[in-house]
């Protein structure tokens, strides 16, 4: 969790649960995996904390039903010699990666849509295949984002049939803490963090300016429907994450004083895929998207994160990740297109938000 400095980790014994619509409220301890897209042929996966493990006190918890020589069994095996047998997706047939000449020409398609009338804002990403360095190992890596982006939601899924991502994400989608306060953001608007500069000199130009309104006003539009009025609502303010700089937006709902049990549930089904990822309005430009990325983005611009832990629940995009194969990862980066976007500018955009996964891997 961001600034926590504490790894923990949740193991679900039995096959993944597919949950169609999760249920926050309900929910078991455990821990949830979702795609960007629901009609794709990627699930919505839940991993139930059958056994919980915090790091930093050496705790290794189980779940009443978990039989105890299960756990007994899992000691030991933390205890023996690790091995790398990380969960590696089916290979997919021989996948192109976008050159910059698809990614700029799909960039000048959605503006001239824009411009048409078609939506306001669509979110275009792309993705790059990276060899794996010598010595890679997934945990060391993760340890390596922990150190390098400590306010990250910094995260390792590794689900048999599905495969492992680890990734460090700057964006809540939907979270409820421990003193049962809701809480999301908008967050748009990209630049770079030059070495040393604070949030205090930051200028945005009025296309980013805009880019982070349009996702602002699909959150209060999302409160809206949900008739909810009671929230606060602090920003936009800067916020650096890693080599990057966004706009945010923060809203919060302090649930001991409002009665609305669901509304963590009911806000995610409505904000998920975001105007951060997607675009708006939201069906056109996830269309725009199906039809133009050529990529299937399976887990990436999804969510993940713990359900009902201790701490709450508490949901990111994810941002800022990789997918590790056999012996290459893939990287994603996706960058907000609108009328005033320059598609060599959209494209460096992707360019320095992968820079955050590179940077791990150039630490092996
Ligand atoms: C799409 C990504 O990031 C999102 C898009 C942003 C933008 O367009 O400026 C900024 C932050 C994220 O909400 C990504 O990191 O791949």
């Amino acid at each position: 969790m961001p600034d926590s400095g504490e790894v923990e980790a949740c193991i679900a014994l039995r096959p993944n649960a597919v949950v169609p619509q999760p249920d926050l409220e309900q929910s078991p301890f455990g821990f949830l995996f979702c795609p960007f897209a629901e009609q794709g042929k990627h699930q919505k996966l839940f991993l139930k904390a059958d056994l919980h493990y915090n790091a930093a006190s050496g705790i290794l918890s189980a779940a009443p039903e978990t039989p105890a020589a299960v756990v007994k069994a899992f000691r030991a095996a933390m205890e023996a010699e690790p091995e790398n047998n990380w969960h590696i997706s089916a290979p997919a047939a021989q996948h192109v990666y976008q050159q910059e000449k698809c990614f700029t020409g799909a960039v000048v398609k959605a503006i001239e849509a824009i411009r048409a009338g078609e939506m306001e804002k669509v979110v275009l990403s792309r993705d790059i295949g990276e060899q794996l360095p010598a010595g890679f190992s997934p945990v060391a890596a993760l340890e390596a984002m922990e150190q390098e982006y400590p306010r990250a939601f910094v995260s390792l899924v590794s689900i048999p049939g599905v495969g492992t991502w680890m990734g460090a994400s700057p964006e809540i989608l939907v979270s409820v803490n421990e003193e049962k306060v809701f809480h999301t953001v908008a967050l748009a608007g990209t630049q770079p963090a030059a070495a040393g500069e604070s949030v205090a000199t930051a200028i945005w130009r009025q296309k980013e300016i805009e880019e982070q309104a349009m996702v602002e006003r699909y959150v209060l539009k999302s409160f809206k429907a949900l008739r909810m009025r009671d929230y606060t609502e602090v920003g936009p303010r800067t916020i650096i994450a890693g080599n990057l700089m966004h706009l945010r937006t923060d809203f919060r709902v302090d649930l001991k004083e409002v009665d609305f049990p669901t509304l963590a549930s009911d806000m995610l089904q409505l904000l998920h895929p975001t105007s951060a990822v997607c675009g708006l309005p939201k069906d056109p430009a996830l269309q725009f998207i199906l039809e133009n990325e050529g990529f299937d983005r399976s887990y990436y611009s999804g969510f993940l994160g713990p359900v009902n832990s201790t701490s709450g629940t508490h949901l990111y995009v994810n941002l800022r990740c990789m997918e590790l194969l056999e012996e290459k990862a893939i990287l994603f980066a996706g960058a907000g297109i609108t009328a005033e976007s320059n598609p060599q500018k959209e494209w460096l955009e992707t360019q320095h938000k992968m820079q955050t996964m590179r940077r791990i891997l150039a630490q092996f």
